[in-house]
Protein backbone atom coordinates (compact mmCIF):
# COMPACT_ATOMS: atom_id res chain seq x y z
CA UNK A 1 0.00 0.00 0.00
CA UNK A 2 0.84 3.82 -0.69
CA UNK A 3 0.28 7.19 0.97
CA UNK A 4 2.28 9.48 -1.52
CA UNK A 5 1.95 12.98 -0.10
CA UNK A 6 -1.45 12.71 1.73
CA UNK A 7 -3.27 15.53 2.89
CA UNK A 8 -6.40 15.55 4.51
CA UNK A 9 -8.69 18.49 6.64
CA UNK A 10 -11.73 18.72 8.89
CA UNK A 11 -13.18 22.30 8.59
CA UNK A 12 -10.66 23.93 9.43
CA UNK A 13 -8.20 21.06 11.13
CA UNK A 14 -5.32 19.68 9.36
CA UNK A 15 -5.25 16.26 10.46
CA UNK A 16 -2.83 14.98 7.49
CA UNK A 17 -0.40 17.24 6.41
CA UNK A 18 1.94 15.85 3.21
CA UNK A 19 2.22 12.25 5.02
CA UNK A 20 3.85 9.23 2.53
CA UNK A 21 4.66 6.16 2.84
CA UNK A 22 4.99 2.71 1.71
CA UNK A 23 4.08 -0.57 2.97
CA UNK A 24 5.32 -3.86 1.49
CA UNK A 25 3.18 -7.33 1.12
CA UNK A 26 3.83 -9.35 3.74
CA UNK A 27 4.97 -6.19 6.00
CA UNK A 28 3.65 -5.44 9.87
CA UNK A 29 3.76 -1.88 10.29
CA UNK A 30 2.66 -0.14 13.01
CA UNK A 31 1.68 3.75 13.26
CA UNK A 32 2.08 5.04 16.77
CA UNK A 33 1.52 8.72 17.47
CA UNK A 34 -0.22 11.12 20.20
CA UNK A 35 -3.80 11.34 20.48
CA UNK A 36 -5.52 13.44 17.58
CA UNK A 37 -2.07 13.13 15.44
CA UNK A 38 -3.90 11.33 12.70
CA UNK A 39 -3.53 7.63 12.92
CA UNK A 40 -7.25 7.38 12.20
CA UNK A 41 -7.72 9.47 9.74
CA UNK A 42 -4.65 8.19 7.80
CA UNK A 43 -6.08 4.40 8.19
CA UNK A 44 -9.17 5.60 6.75
CA UNK A 45 -7.84 7.09 3.60
CA UNK A 46 -5.59 3.97 3.05
CA UNK A 47 -8.80 1.73 3.47
CA UNK A 48 -10.52 3.87 0.85
CA UNK A 49 -13.29 5.08 3.97
CA UNK A 50 -11.84 8.60 3.30
CA UNK A 51 -10.85 10.29 0.33
CA UNK A 52 -8.31 12.62 0.86
CA UNK A 53 -7.93 15.91 -0.21
CA UNK A 54 -4.77 15.78 -1.77
CA UNK A 55 -2.23 13.75 -2.52
CA UNK A 56 -2.59 9.84 -3.82
CA UNK A 57 -3.21 6.53 -2.09
CA UNK A 58 -2.34 3.02 -3.48
CA UNK A 59 -4.06 -0.49 -1.93
CA UNK A 60 -3.59 -3.99 -3.73
CA UNK A 61 -2.20 -1.54 -6.67
CA UNK A 62 -5.46 -0.27 -6.64
CA UNK A 63 -7.05 2.73 -5.98
CA UNK A 64 -8.66 2.10 -2.26
CA UNK A 65 -12.29 2.33 -3.47
CA UNK A 66 -10.94 -0.58 -6.17
CA UNK A 67 -9.46 -2.51 -4.00
CA UNK A 68 -10.54 -6.27 -3.76
CA UNK A 69 -12.72 -6.14 -0.61
CA UNK A 70 -12.58 -10.14 -0.63
CA UNK A 71 -8.81 -9.56 0.30
CA UNK A 72 -9.29 -6.57 3.54
CA UNK A 73 -9.87 -6.83 6.64
CA UNK A 74 -10.79 -3.95 8.60
CA UNK A 75 -11.06 -3.61 12.48
CA UNK A 76 -12.00 0.67 12.76
CA UNK A 77 -11.29 2.33 16.17
CA UNK A 78 -15.32 3.09 16.42
CA UNK A 79 -16.71 -0.40 14.86
CA UNK A 80 -20.07 -0.47 16.68
CA UNK A 81 -21.74 -3.80 15.90
CA UNK A 82 -25.16 -4.75 16.92
CA UNK A 83 -25.82 -5.36 20.71
CA UNK A 84 -28.28 -7.84 20.82
CA UNK A 85 -25.69 -10.80 18.87
CA UNK A 86 -23.90 -13.31 20.22
CA UNK A 87 -20.26 -13.67 19.51
CA UNK A 88 -20.81 -16.57 17.42
CA UNK A 89 -23.79 -14.44 15.58
CA UNK A 90 -21.54 -11.70 14.82
CA UNK A 91 -18.89 -13.42 13.40
CA UNK A 92 -21.13 -15.53 11.32
CA UNK A 93 -23.06 -12.40 9.88
CA UNK A 94 -19.58 -11.13 8.81
CA UNK A 95 -18.23 -14.75 7.08
CA UNK A 96 -21.67 -14.76 5.21
CA UNK A 97 -20.52 -11.73 3.28
CA UNK A 98 -17.80 -13.67 2.24
CA UNK A 99 -18.09 -17.01 -0.28
CA UNK A 100 -14.77 -18.50 1.24
CA UNK A 101 -14.73 -17.56 4.85
CA UNK A 102 -13.06 -18.63 8.09
CA UNK A 103 -15.22 -20.59 10.68
CA UNK A 104 -16.67 -18.52 13.01
CA UNK A 105 -16.31 -20.92 16.55
CA UNK A 106 -12.39 -21.45 15.06
CA UNK A 107 -11.99 -17.42 14.80
CA UNK A 108 -13.16 -16.75 18.13
CA UNK A 109 -11.06 -19.61 19.88
CA UNK A 110 -8.28 -18.42 18.18
CA UNK A 111 -8.67 -14.71 20.27
CA UNK A 112 -9.41 -16.21 23.48
CA UNK A 113 -13.29 -16.47 23.84
CA UNK A 114 -15.72 -19.37 23.83
CA UNK A 115 -18.12 -19.45 20.39
CA UNK A 116 -20.98 -21.21 22.53
CA UNK A 117 -21.47 -18.18 25.11
CA UNK A 118 -24.61 -16.98 24.83
CA UNK A 119 -23.86 -13.67 26.18
CA UNK A 120 -25.15 -10.66 23.49
CA UNK A 121 -22.47 -8.38 22.24
CA UNK A 122 -23.90 -5.52 24.37
CA UNK A 123 -23.55 -7.60 27.69
CA UNK A 124 -19.55 -8.24 27.22
CA UNK A 125 -17.00 -6.56 28.95
CA UNK A 126 -15.08 -3.87 27.06
CA UNK A 127 -11.96 -6.74 26.31
CA UNK A 128 -14.69 -9.48 25.24
CA UNK A 129 -16.15 -7.07 22.56
CA UNK A 130 -12.77 -6.03 21.03
CA UNK A 131 -12.00 -9.49 21.22
CA UNK A 132 -15.08 -10.57 19.05
CA UNK A 133 -14.41 -7.50 16.58
CA UNK A 134 -11.04 -8.67 15.97
CA UNK A 135 -12.44 -12.21 14.97
CA UNK A 136 -14.82 -11.07 12.77
CA UNK A 137 -12.00 -8.58 11.00
CA UNK A 138 -10.66 -11.54 10.22
CA UNK A 139 -13.64 -13.55 9.01
CA UNK A 140 -12.40 -13.77 5.33
CA UNK A 141 -8.84 -14.64 5.76
CA UNK A 142 -7.34 -11.08 4.15
CA UNK A 143 -4.53 -11.19 2.56
CA UNK A 144 -4.08 -6.80 3.99
CA UNK A 145 -5.44 -6.53 7.43
CA UNK A 146 -6.16 -2.76 8.78
CA UNK A 147 -6.82 -2.97 12.82
CA UNK A 148 -6.99 0.48 14.51
CA UNK A 149 -6.48 0.17 18.10
CA UNK A 150 -6.96 -3.92 18.13
CA UNK A 151 -6.36 -4.22 21.97
CA UNK A 152 -7.25 -1.35 23.81
CA UNK A 153 -9.06 -2.30 26.42
CA UNK A 154 -7.55 -5.74 26.62
CA UNK A 155 -5.91 -7.22 29.43
CA UNK A 156 -2.45 -7.98 29.58
CA UNK A 157 -2.93 -11.61 29.13
CA UNK A 158 -5.51 -11.22 26.40
CA UNK A 159 -2.95 -8.91 24.81
CA UNK A 160 -0.70 -11.07 24.52
CA UNK A 161 -2.50 -13.45 22.99
CA UNK A 162 -3.98 -11.88 20.21
CA UNK A 163 -0.61 -10.31 19.99
CA UNK A 164 0.58 -14.40 18.66
CA UNK A 165 -2.81 -14.15 16.43
CA UNK A 166 -1.46 -11.35 14.84
CA UNK A 167 2.16 -12.60 14.67
CA UNK A 168 0.79 -15.50 13.28
CA UNK A 169 -0.98 -13.86 10.46
CA UNK A 170 2.08 -11.48 9.58
CA UNK A 171 3.82 -15.25 9.30
CA UNK A 172 1.20 -16.00 7.06
CA UNK A 173 2.03 -13.44 4.79
CA UNK A 174 -0.96 -10.90 5.87
CA UNK A 175 0.09 -7.54 5.56
CA UNK A 176 -0.73 -6.03 8.53
CA UNK A 177 -1.27 -2.06 9.15
CA UNK A 178 -2.08 -1.68 13.13
CA UNK A 179 -2.21 1.99 15.03
CA UNK A 180 -1.28 1.71 18.26
CA UNK A 181 -0.79 3.70 21.79
CA UNK A 182 1.16 0.23 23.37
CA UNK A 183 5.30 1.00 22.43
CA UNK A 184 5.43 -3.13 23.57
CA UNK A 185 2.97 -3.69 21.10
CA UNK A 186 4.53 -1.88 18.22
CA UNK A 187 7.74 -3.03 19.06
CA UNK A 188 6.45 -6.68 19.32
CA UNK A 189 4.56 -6.97 15.91
CA UNK A 190 6.02 -4.18 13.87
CA UNK A 191 9.02 -4.71 11.22
CA UNK A 192 8.50 -1.07 10.65
CA UNK A 193 7.17 1.74 13.02
CA UNK A 194 5.89 5.15 11.86
CA UNK A 195 5.79 7.94 14.66
CA UNK A 196 3.10 10.32 13.09
CA UNK A 197 3.14 13.98 14.90
CA UNK A 198 -0.02 16.56 14.45
CA UNK A 199 -0.60 15.22 10.65
CA UNK A 200 3.33 14.91 10.03
CA UNK A 201 5.26 11.64 9.35
CA UNK A 202 8.19 12.35 11.68
CA UNK A 203 10.29 9.41 11.21
CA UNK A 204 9.58 5.53 9.96
CA UNK A 205 12.42 2.42 10.64
CA UNK A 206 12.44 -0.47 12.04
CA UNK A 207 11.63 -0.78 16.20
CA UNK A 208 15.65 -1.47 16.06
CA UNK A 209 16.84 1.38 14.28
CA UNK A 210 14.56 3.95 15.62
CA UNK A 211 15.72 2.94 18.95
CA UNK A 212 19.07 3.53 17.87
CA UNK A 213 18.54 6.81 16.35
CA UNK A 214 16.57 8.40 18.82
CA UNK A 215 16.14 6.38 21.88
CA UNK A 216 18.58 8.45 23.41
CA UNK A 217 20.98 7.04 26.17
CA UNK A 218 21.08 4.28 28.44
CA UNK A 219 21.65 5.05 32.03
CA UNK A 220 21.58 4.46 35.48
CA UNK A 221 18.48 4.89 38.40
CA UNK A 222 20.14 5.49 41.53
CA UNK A 223 16.82 5.89 43.87
CA UNK A 224 18.23 8.68 46.11
CA UNK A 225 17.39 12.35 47.46
CA UNK A 226 20.95 13.57 46.94
CA UNK A 227 21.99 16.36 44.61
CA UNK A 228 23.19 15.73 41.11
CA UNK A 229 26.39 17.41 41.96
CA UNK A 230 27.11 14.87 43.97
CA UNK A 231 28.43 12.92 42.00
CA UNK A 232 30.19 15.55 39.92
CA UNK A 233 33.36 14.61 38.58
CA UNK A 234 32.65 10.78 37.67
CA UNK A 235 32.73 11.81 33.57
CA UNK A 236 28.97 11.04 33.42
CA UNK A 237 26.15 13.87 32.67
CA UNK A 238 23.58 13.34 35.78
CA UNK A 239 20.16 14.90 36.00
CA UNK A 240 17.29 14.67 38.33
CA UNK A 241 14.08 12.67 37.52
CA UNK A 242 11.16 12.51 40.63
CA UNK A 243 12.89 10.83 43.27
CA UNK A 244 16.05 9.26 41.26
CA UNK A 245 19.09 10.31 39.79
CA UNK A 246 19.59 9.46 36.10
CA UNK A 247 23.37 8.74 35.31
CA UNK A 248 23.35 8.61 31.85
CA UNK A 249 25.72 7.17 28.93
CA UNK A 250 26.46 4.44 31.23
CA UNK A 251 27.88 0.95 29.53
CA UNK A 252 26.80 -2.15 31.89
CA UNK A 253 30.33 -2.81 32.14
CA UNK A 254 30.55 0.80 34.36
CA UNK A 255 27.81 0.17 36.26
CA UNK A 256 30.30 -1.34 39.03
CA UNK A 257 31.93 2.23 38.98
CA UNK A 258 28.94 4.23 39.60
CA UNK A 259 28.39 1.96 42.48
CA UNK A 260 31.52 2.23 43.57
CA UNK A 261 31.06 6.14 43.55
CA UNK A 262 27.99 6.20 45.40
CA UNK A 263 29.42 3.93 48.10
CA UNK A 264 32.94 6.30 48.22
CA UNK A 265 30.73 9.84 48.60
CA UNK A 266 28.56 8.37 50.95
CA UNK A 267 25.12 8.95 49.23
CA UNK A 268 22.50 7.09 50.36
CA UNK A 269 20.27 5.76 47.82
CA UNK A 270 17.99 2.95 48.02
CA UNK A 271 18.01 1.25 44.97
CA UNK A 272 20.36 1.20 41.28
CA UNK A 273 18.99 -0.39 38.50
CA UNK A 274 20.11 -0.04 34.72
CA UNK A 275 18.20 0.87 31.82
CA UNK A 276 18.31 0.64 28.11
CA UNK A 277 16.26 3.01 25.91
CA UNK A 278 13.23 1.36 24.22
CA UNK A 279 10.66 2.81 21.32
CA UNK A 280 8.37 4.20 24.55
CA UNK A 281 11.05 7.04 24.62
CA UNK A 282 11.68 7.15 20.99
CA UNK A 283 8.12 8.30 20.88
CA UNK A 284 8.31 10.72 24.40
CA UNK A 285 11.47 12.00 22.47
CA UNK A 286 10.20 12.34 19.11
CA UNK A 287 6.26 13.46 19.88
CA UNK A 288 7.95 16.06 22.09
CA UNK A 289 10.31 17.69 19.88
CA UNK A 290 9.97 16.20 15.56
CA UNK A 291 13.10 18.51 15.13
CA UNK A 292 15.07 15.95 16.30
CA UNK A 293 15.02 14.13 13.18
CA UNK A 294 16.53 15.86 9.91
CA UNK A 295 14.44 16.61 7.53
CA UNK A 296 16.84 13.80 5.30
CA UNK A 297 16.31 11.46 7.87
CA UNK A 298 13.18 11.12 7.88
CA UNK A 299 13.67 7.12 7.11
CA UNK A 300 16.06 5.58 9.54
CA UNK A 301 17.67 2.80 7.76
CA UNK A 302 16.93 -0.66 9.72
N1 LIG B 1 -15.00 13.77 11.90
C1 LIG B 1 -14.16 14.72 12.32
N2 LIG B 1 -14.52 16.01 12.33
C2 LIG B 1 -13.69 16.99 12.74
N3 LIG B 1 -12.41 16.77 13.15
C3 LIG B 1 -11.99 15.50 13.16
C4 LIG B 1 -12.83 14.41 12.76
N4 LIG B 1 -12.13 13.27 12.89
C5 LIG B 1 -10.91 13.62 13.35
N5 LIG B 1 -10.82 14.96 13.51
C6 LIG B 1 -9.65 15.69 13.98
O1 LIG B 1 -8.54 15.34 13.15
C7 LIG B 1 -7.36 15.18 13.91
C8 LIG B 1 -6.82 13.77 13.72
O2 LIG B 1 -7.73 12.84 14.31
P1 LIG B 1 -7.49 11.27 14.27
O3 LIG B 1 -8.73 10.64 14.83
O4 LIG B 1 -7.08 10.88 12.90
O5 LIG B 1 -6.26 11.13 15.28
P2 LIG B 1 -5.66 9.82 15.96
O6 LIG B 1 -4.19 9.93 15.82
O7 LIG B 1 -6.31 8.61 15.40
O8 LIG B 1 -6.08 10.03 17.48
P3 LIG B 1 -6.35 8.95 18.67
O9 LIG B 1 -5.01 8.42 19.07
O10 LIG B 1 -6.95 9.81 19.74
O11 LIG B 1 -7.28 7.91 18.15
C9 LIG B 1 -7.74 15.53 15.35
O12 LIG B 1 -7.43 16.86 15.56
C10 LIG B 1 -9.24 15.31 15.37
O13 LIG B 1 -9.85 16.14 16.35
Amino acid sequence: MVADDVGEKYGDTVALDGVSLAVESGEVFALIGPNGAGKTTLTRCLTGTRTPDSGRVELLGEPPSKAAKERLGLLPQDFDPPDRLTARELVAYYAGLYDDARDPGDLLRTVGMDPDKSTWYGDMSGGEQRRTCVAASLANDPDVLFVDEPTTGIDPAGRRALWDVFEALADGGTTVFLTTHYMAEAERLADRVGLLADGELVATGSPEALVAAYGGEQYVVVETLADPAALDGLGYDVTREGDALHVLGVEPADIGDVAAALDERGIDFDALSWTEPDLEDVYLRLADDPTLVEADEEEVVA
